[in-house]
């Protein structure tokens, strides 16, 4: 049987996956899956030091979110229901490539391997695209305390990592559609028409 639709919103940090995940989420009357932000004990401290907190912030995500894969895939993929996340699990090599060094870096790309290889993936993907100027705007506007010194350097090299990795999962998974979004010229916050353009895309893929 063709798995049901499990569409991800993915991009770099402040992008706007949350919101639009929840917009379409709305309008297309599917459950969504929200990362869980508030609760993670070692964020601030990684961000105040990032060498010393990097493995342990990179477990405690990849665990949360194989977590919330397993119950995903019982209560609605197995059931051949749609739904929506606003992440991909994928986005932990992303991160840990960039934060990760040499033997912990190796280490972590196994366990990623062990826990995930086997469940089902998104089958849609929406990537939003943006430049380090409208990720540091959505940021700040945003104010997140642990977020406010972020480094420059770091967002923009996610933004050049993403740019990779998507490259990557389309050759990995070419039957899975990745529908790109310029997140500095298209406002789907703002523009119903702009927004309604994706929504209507979605429905055409699910
Ligand atoms: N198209 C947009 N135009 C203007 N503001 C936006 C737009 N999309 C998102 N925002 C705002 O930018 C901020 C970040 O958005 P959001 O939290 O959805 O990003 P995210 O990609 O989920 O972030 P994170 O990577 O931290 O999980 C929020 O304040 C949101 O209201
Ligand atoms: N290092 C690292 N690895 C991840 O897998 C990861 N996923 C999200 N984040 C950061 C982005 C936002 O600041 C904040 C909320 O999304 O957490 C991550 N940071």
């Amino acid at each position: 049987m063709k798995q049901a639709p499990f569409i991800a919103v993915e991009g770099p940090i402040g992008a706007g996956k949350t919101t639009l995940a929840s917009m379409l989420a709305e309008e297309l009357s599917l459950p969504v899956i929200k990362e869980i932000v508030e609760e993670n004990p070692f964020i601030d401290k990684f961000y105040q030091n990032m060498d010393d907190w990097s493995f342990q912030l990179e477990m405690f995500f990849l665990c949360n979110r194989y977590k919330q894969l397993k119950d995903t895939v019982t209560e609605y993929i197995d059931r051949g229901k749609p739904v929506i996340s606003d992440y991909h699990i994928y986005k932990n090599l992303i991160f840990s490539d960039r934060t990760l060094q040499g033997n912990e870096r190796g280490k972590y790309r196994q366990i990623y391997h062990v826990l995930t290889d086997d469940l089902p993936k998104p089958n849609i993907i929406i990537y939003i695209r943006a430049e380090l100027d409208t990720l540091l705007k959505r940021i700040a506007k945003r104010g997140r305390s642990f977020e406010e010194g972020i480094d420059h350097s770091y967002l923009q090299q996610l933004i050049e990592d993403y740019d990779a990795a998507m490259a990557s999962l389309a050759e990995q998974e070419p039957s899975t559609p990745i529908i790109t979004i310029d997140g500095n010229a298209v406002d789907f916050v703002e523009n119903k028409e702009q927004f309604e353009a994706i929504s209507s895309r979605i429905k055409e893929l699910m």
